[in-house]
């Protein structure tokens, strides 16, 4: 991968290598927008192939934040940490003690939070070293746990997409395949489950599928044997790019709706289910629910405040199929031109000089 020429092609503005010796922290920051704020993006550890599928998956989370952060009207920017190590084995304090640091060493460029294979204890052992850190435990008076909150944007989002296929927003009798069965799409199943809706559901981890099926009558199927399962709804909730040249042949549902982040492995993938029909629900407008829980964070967290604005992903999903429908254009490419004009106005909008505490003039002898 030649790391500056994709920096420049998608405008980039930093990428921080992390390494700690003692504690064994190797973690990649990737700040891709700040123009509407602050980056602000959660940090996933997993075991990755190679150092290069890191620095990938750093890069396209973070300039998926910039995406998402615009498009749910908040005044952050994006960002994403990718830290390379078992979550099951290779976490240690000092290890997240060395990443707060590093965060702290940014001087609030970057916020951080949870993501795949972190936790909001991993967050509290962050915020000993900086405060530019959320979703931390609630008894700092802070929003905890983005995931359930991300499950019931989700389960909004997936309701406002299944109105557009079929007439009614009522997930009852719908068959929804469910792809990783973690902390997000546990409790998605929950809502669905409640509402009558019937699960299918498929996870790399056992234990994770043999709880779905114990507690939401959930039917198992293999990891590779859910894209043609015979349903209503394919939500992708593991890790991304399952929307593919292999997988999109096999897929029987009418609408894709999930919370994992980039789903579609190229653009050219969205253009292929748009043309077959399928409603697909963009990942970083469905899956928002939890930026914006921690987001409120920022200005003293309010649960009501925040799950009011996670509702409307609703309205953000039936507002993105609109744009797509009068403009003739895949639901992939509407949401990206909601969150693009919104960061060009701010930029725009930025020329006016405003002298700071950092300004040339406030440093003149
Ligand atoms: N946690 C949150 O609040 C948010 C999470 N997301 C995204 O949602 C997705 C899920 O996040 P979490 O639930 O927090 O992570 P998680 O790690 O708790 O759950 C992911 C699940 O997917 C499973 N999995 C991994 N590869 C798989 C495969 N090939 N086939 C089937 N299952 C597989 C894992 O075993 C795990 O159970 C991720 O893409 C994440 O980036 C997006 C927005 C917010
Ligand atoms: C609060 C975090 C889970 C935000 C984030 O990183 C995401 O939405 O992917």
């Amino acid at each position: 991968m030649e790391i500056f020429k994709y920096m420049e092609h998608y405008d980039y503005e930093q990428l921080v290598f992390c390494q700690d010796r003692q504690s064994g922290l190797k973690a990649i920051i990737a700040i891709h927008d700040t123009t509407l704020g602050p980056a602000l993006g959660g940090t996933r550890m997993w075991t990755y192939e190679s150092e290069e599928e890191a620095i990938e998956d750093a890069l396209r989370l973070a300039r998926g934040m910039t995406y998402k952060n615009a498009a749910a009207g908040l005044n952050l920017g994006g960002g994403k940490t990718v830290i390379i190590g078992d979550p099951r084995k290779d976490k240690n304090e000092e290890m997240f003690r060395a990443f707060g640091r590093y965060i702290q060493g940014l001087n609030g460029r970057y916020i951080t939070a949870e993501d795949v294979g972190t936790t909001v204890a991993d967050m509290d052992l962050i915020h000993e070293e900086t405060d530019y850190v959320t979703g931390i435990s609630p008894a700092f008076g802070s929003s905890g746990n983005p995931s359930p909150v991300t499950a019931y944007g989700v389960y909004r989002g997936m309701k406002a997409a299944v109105m557009e296929a079929f007439g009614t927003d009522s997930l009852e009798g719908k068959v929804v395949a469910v792809q990783g069965v973690g902390n997000v799409a546990y409790n998605l199943c929950k809502h669905l489950h409640e509402e009558g809706a019937h699960l299918v559901v498929t996870d790399i981890n056992k234990e994770a599928v043999r709880r779905a099926v114990e507690d939401f009558n959930a039917k198992a199927v293999e990891p590779n044997d859910i894209y043609s399962v015979e349903c209503d709804v394919y939500a992708p909730c593991a890790l991304g790019a399952t929307i593919n040249d292999v997988t999109i042949p096999q897929i029987k549902a009418k609408v894709i709706a999930g919370a994992a982040n980039n789903q579609l492995k190229d653009t050219k993938h969205g253009d292929l289910i748009h043309e077959m029909g399928i409603v697909y629900a963009p990942d970083y407008v469905i899956n928002a629910g939890g930026v914006i829980n921690v987001a409120d964070e920022l200005y003293g967290y309010n649960s009501e405040r925040a799950l009011k604005k996670v509702e409307g992903i609703y309205n953000n999903i039936a507002r993105v199929i609109e744009i797509a429908k009068r403009d003739g254009i895949p639901t992939y490419q509407a949401a990206d031109r909601l969150a693009e004009e919104r960061i060009e106005r701010m930029r725009n909008s930025r020329s006016q000089f405003l002298q700071n505490g950092h300004h040339i003039l406030s440093r003149r002898p």
